[in-house]
């Protein structure tokens, strides 16, 4: 479907340039065609990785493909899912791209190196961009913003040994670890939870704070070039005036506030209403349907790593229409409810059946295929451990799945439109005076691999440990949050947000 409209036998590394990169792919985009090519990276000392053959390497971008089409879309939903074409590129167009794109890869990411000797990539369209149509008669480039909203819900489930894991987020509680581990220089003070919560206070709040410290959890495009993220320089803080200039034109056209500080805030504001627009509009339901409903079980929805004032988090409505982007991610991530200290024990037995029958891994489909059955035989895993392989195994695919969702992406592509751009009326967010045309996408639905689950086990405890030594009274790090993550825009500390809300 994408390689005609690349011709990969006339492949030019000029016509692409870096767009970005995570821990396993690099991503190029093409400087006219609103597409991407994701390349796998491996690191140096992988041995496996950098002697893959091209047959092997083909076979796993495929497994990438299968597995956002025949499992993450059924779960996530049409609308928001891409799951792209595994293509074949000639070796020395991949070589000359690593050369080119070698120089613009931050410091950070480069211990690990592109493949260059598979010529096998991942071809997306690229979501920082609105498709044509939704475009039309718009003069300004489109915004993309880009949110990696990690995991929104505490574990209930009995397997958890330690009582602080069922108050605090798991997000909330890595961030100590990473402050400890020298990943992050500040803490943010961003809750998925707050995100996830459906409360427009607590949502304002989670998107303000992913602003004003963006980690790898936040991004904004224009045109399809980044202009917002968190630099390598990690002492810096984000100039938010100069984002707010950015924004400025879309949000506040008339320019009635001039350029002041009172004015960033007000531009920021806006941005804010309009992504929590585009997070809980509800696809698929007519709009004069009042939508239904996904509620979060009591007590699994707040989090007392969160700097919210506590009435607003106990007063927090808990309810997000039934369709929208965040409900699918929060119901696939909820499909973990046996919390890695759950499905560890699974684990172990499931590699002694394997080391007893070891034939039976490919009828398990521990690596898959990821095709339809293995969506139901995660779908139809009993619903008690009757001691069954079957069980394991239903548990563990369903964990991965729950994993990939925890660590997806949403992109929330948005361009003003004009009265009579005729667009759909599904892809519209009125807004003040103006009127933005979107779209939402998920990516990065990679498959986790099953072998993955002994270190997240390990993971899991050394941040636990680390949380819980790091927040003993008088623990220094304590006081350290307060110090190296000032509210930028709003109050300090427990935030009492007054807020007004704009019908949209
Ligand atoms: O384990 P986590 O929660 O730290 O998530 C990892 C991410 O770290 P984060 O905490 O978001 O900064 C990590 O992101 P960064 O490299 O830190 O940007 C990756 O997304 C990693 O996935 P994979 O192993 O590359 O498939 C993620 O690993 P998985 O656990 O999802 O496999
Ligand atoms: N289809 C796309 N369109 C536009 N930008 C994209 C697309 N896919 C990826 N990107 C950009 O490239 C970046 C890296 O891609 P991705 O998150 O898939 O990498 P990764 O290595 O799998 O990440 P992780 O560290 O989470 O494992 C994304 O954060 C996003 O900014």
């Amino acid at each position: 479907m994408y390689s005609c409209v690349m011709e990969l036998d006339k492949m030019d590394e000029n016509d692409w340039k870096y767009h970005g990169e995570g821990n396993k792919s690099l991503v190029v985009s093409h400087v006219q065609h609103a597409r991407v090519l994701r390349l796998l990276k491996y690191s140096t000392e992988d041995d496996e990785n950098s002697h893959k053959t091209t047959e092997q390497a083909f076979r796993h971008i495929q497994n990438i493909v299968d597995y956002s089409k025949n499992v993450m879309k059924p779960l996530l939903g049409d609308k928001f899912v891409h799951n792209g074409e595994a293509v074949k590129l000639p070796l020395d167009f991949v070589r000359q791209l690593s050369l080119k794109v070698q120089l613009e890869r931050p410091e950070s990411r480069c211990d690990k190196v592109m493949d260059t000797f598979s010529g096998c990539a991942l071809c997306l369209p690229n979501l920082t961009q609105l498709s044509s149509c939704c475009c039309f008669g718009q003069h300004r480039p489109p915004l993309c913003i880009e949110i990696k909203p990690k995991c929104g819900f505490l574990p209930s489930s009995r397997h958890v040994t330690k009582e602080v894991k069922s108050k605090v987020c798991r997000f909330c509680m890595h961030q100590h670890f990473k402050l400890a581990s020298g990943k992050w220089k500040r803490l943010s003070r961003y809750c998925p939870l707050d995100l996830f919560s459906g409360n427009k206070q607590r949502m304002y709040l989670a998107i303000k704070h992913l602003i004003e410290e963006p980690q790898n959890n936040f991004k904004i495009f224009k045109g399809g070039e980044c202009i917002y993220s968190c630099k390598d320089d990690a002492d810096m803080l984000q100039d938010l005036d100069e984002l707010a200039k950015h924004m400025r034109p879309y949000f506040l056209p008339s320019g009635s506030l001039g350029n002041g500080h009172q004015s960033s805030k007000v531009v920021l504001n806006e941005l804010i209403q309009v992504l929590m627009s585009a997070l809980l509009s509800s696809w698929d339901c007519p709009r004069t349907v009042e939508p239904r409903k996904t509620q979060i079980p009591d007590g699994r929805g707040t989090c007392e790593g969160s700097i919210l004032h506590r009435d607003l988090l106990r007063n927090g409505n808990h309810c997000l229409p039934k369709d929208c982007v965040l409900a699918k991610i929060l119901g696939t991530q909820m499909l973990d409810n046996l919390d890695i200290e759950g499905v560890n024990p699974l684990f172990r037995r499931v590699e002694q059946h394997l080391q007893d029958f070891p034939k039976e891994r490919s009828r398990l489909q521990i690596d898959g295929p990821y095709n339809e059955s293995f969506l139901e035989k995660m779908q139809n895993c009993p619903a008690e451990d009757d001691g069954s392989i079957e069980y394991a195994v239903g548990k563990i695919h369903q964990y991965r799945v729950a994993m990939t969702a925890k660590d997806c992406s949403i992109m929330i592509a948005i361009a003003p439109c004009g009265e009579d751009d005729g667009l759909d009326q599904n892809l519209e967010i009125r807004h003040t005076k103006t009127r933005f045309s979107y779209s939402v996408s998920i990516l990065d639905l990679d498959p986790k691999p099953y072998d993955s689950i002994p270190h997240q086990s390990k993971l899991d405890s050394k941040i636990l440990n680390n949380y819980l030594r790091s927040t003993q009274p008088n623990n220094q790090e304590v006081d350290n949050m307060e110090l190296t993550n000032p509210s930028l825009f709003l109050g300090r500390d427990r935030e009492d947000c007054t807020l007004v809300f704009h019908p949209v």
